[in-house]
């Protein structure tokens, strides 16, 4: 166990990921994480300024992948084709393996999977590990890829996301990094030409398999105009949390349905229980009400997808969703396998059709750029060139200078920077900044963020730092409004940022199994709320329906 934790969490920071023998010995600095390879230096170490902010080369930083010929297999189409379908099964005959996914939930399902077929399975994210004797195989999320193993088999899902401004550059570097004989990588075609430019200079094998839907999905000619023509099956899709409980409410007063919901700051837990709830036929949630959150991978039981609307906030702007959001969320609809083969979308209103029904005739437009951001061992040795440990202004420098090929670009750092501005005021070192700077802290969530600066200054104060002086067990009750709820999905992730603390200053955050056991708490009174909300006495109200209706009916 300890072994492997050891192993995800170094390579979890990506503190070994950069070539950077070249450097130090053009520097003569000698740092204790560095990897020597010699492919790397004797090309690298040619070069007579070595400019630490080029990032022109960043497959070199990966020479345990680079010295393999990988056999790479680009799974191709639209949502619903059976790609992640196909790249698993090749997984589950592997000897060895890992799957590397964009979310937890799909993560657990994958090592579900697996579990269940006798191919026993780690499951590793940032907040849990869950290690199965004999595991040969792993299902992690992307950010966990261990680059110092070499697998038979390595897939990585929703290749897409290479894209995203925050998190592309850990599908960047799971695609460029891990050490794989085959490397199964899946997701929307608009990725592929870019995906082929980057592992053009690998010397790797691409081959690009194409699918087709398996099941139709009809988007519909008339809009559902209103919420009394609400069916079992459907879900209502928006984009801001205060609306998701609104529709949920409207729904459940016309006294026919029981929504489930599914959004971003919901525990994970809560989200794939509410989902298991909706995917259940026995259960009476038999609406669904979500965020984008449902986007990616997952299986749900949805016959008709609804947009509320096709603009979101994005953190920056109120937009248009794109093409490839829309045909995302859209494909939700009509899993194949699921009680509803035929999926079916539409939107509330009228005016959303026209771009609904465009949205889904359109490729998605092509990818031009994948995401990137330097290694620890990078921003390191520019701290010492640049003679000083605050990170803010390392960072900020080194991605001003920071040069690119035109296939990358920089990730968007400011979470990075906002913390960073915070713990630079800490006497911390270096290496301890940048795990605050990385950690999953929502800096837009007053009590995640208030929870960061106290873990961090009681940290650099004391060294450790207890759950006990900041958090009393036994305070936390079933939330009675929405504010209330709020506050307790960020008391939730101020639970999960202490627990992937402790997994990276064991010592230090000493306490995770109580943050653990609250976090639990914290779902399970979550949900008492989500239950409550609903419209709870849906039996008696059917019965009294019926009751009422048979006397109508005798009364003639
Ligand atoms: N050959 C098959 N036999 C049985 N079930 C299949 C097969 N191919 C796909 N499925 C099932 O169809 C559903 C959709 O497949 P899958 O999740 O692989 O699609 P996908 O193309 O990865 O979709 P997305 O882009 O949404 O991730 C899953 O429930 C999967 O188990
Ligand atoms: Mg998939």
């Amino acid at each position: 166990m300890a072994a492997l934790l050891r192993r995800s969490l170094s390579s979890s920071s990506a503190r070994h990921d950069t070539a950077v023998l070249p450097i130090l010995l053009k520097l003569s600095i000698s740092l204790p994480y560095c990897w020597h390879d010699s492919r790397c230096s004797s090309s690298d170490s040619s070069s007579a300024n070595f400019d630490l902010t080029d990032l022109t080369r960043p497959h070199m930083w990966y020479p345990n992948a680079r010295r393999k010929r990988r056999n790479v297999f680009l799974h191709v189409g639209p949502t619903n084709s059976g790609k992640t379908h196909n790249a698993l099964k090749q997984l589950e005959s592997s000897s060895s393996g890992i799957y590397c996914g964009p979310l937890r939930l799909l993560a657990w399902e994958v090592s579900r999977r697996l579990n269940k077929l006798n191919v026993p399975c780690n499951l590793i994210t940032g907040q849990e590990r869950e290690e199965i004797a004999g595991a040969k195989h792993s299902s992690i999320t992307v950010e966990m890829a261990d680059l110092t193993t070499n697998y038979q088999c390595a897939i990585i899902d929703e290749i897409q996301m290479v894209g995203c401004r925050t998190r592309g550059f850990s599908f960047t570097r799971a695609l460029l990094g891990i050490s794989s004989d085959e490397l199964h990588v899946c997701g929307d075609p608009a990725a592929v030409p870019l995906i082929q430019r980057i592992l053009e200079i690998t010397g790797d094998v691409v081959k690009v398999q194409y699918y087709e839907r398996l099941s139709p999905l009809v988007p519909l000619k008339v809009p559902l105009r209103s919420f009394s023509n609400i069916q079992t099956g459907d879900c209502i899709v928006t984009f801001s949390r205060n609306q998701i409980y609104q529709i949920k409410k409207q729904i459940e007063n016309e006294r026919q349905h029981l929504c489930s919901v599914v959004y971003g700051s919901l525990p994970p837990e809560t989200r794939t229980k509410q989902a298991t709830m909706f995917n259940d036929e026995m259960n009476e949630f038999d609406v669904l009400v979500a965020s984008d959150a449902i986007g990616m991978g997952l299986n749900l039981n949805i016959s008709r997808i609804i947009f509320s609307t096709l603009k979101k906030f994005d953190g920056i702007c109120t937009r248009e969703l794109t093409v490839s959001e829309i045909k995302q969320i859209a494909g939700r609809a009509g899993r194949f396998g699921s009680k509803f083969p035929v999926g079916e979308v539409t939107c509330i209103d009228g005016e959303d059709l026209p771009l609904l029904h465009s949205s889904l005739r359109s490729p998605s437009p092509v990818l031009e750029r994948a995401g990137l951001f330097p290694t620890f061992d990078l921003l390191s040795l520019y701290s010492r060139l640049q003679s000083t440990t605050y990170f803010h202004p390392i960072l900020e420098k080194f991605l001003e200078k920071a040069k690119l090929s035109p296939d990358y670009f920089i990730a968007d750092c400011e979470g990075m920077l906002k913390v960073a501005a915070v713990v630079d005021k800490l006497p911390l070192t270096l290496h301890d900044k940048y795990l605050f700077c990385i950690s999953p802290v929502d800096m837009n969530d007053d009590i995640s963020a208030q929870g960061l600066i106290q873990f961090a200054e009681n940290y650099a104060k004391k060294g450790s730092v207890r759950l006990r002086e900041m958090f009393t067990p036994g305070s936390l009750a079933v939330p009675k409004s929405q504010n209330a709820l709020m506050e307790l999905e960020s008391i939730h992730k101020v639970l999960d940022l202490y627990v992937w603390l402790s997994f990276r200053l064991e010592d230090s955050f000493p306490d995770r199994e109580l943050a653990s056991s609250q976090k639990e708490i914290c779902s399970l009174l979550i949900e008492e709320f989500l239950g409550r909300v609903g419209w709870q006495n849906l039996g008696i109200y059917k019965y009294w329906l019926s009751h009422i209706l048979l006397v109508h009916d005798e009364l003639g």
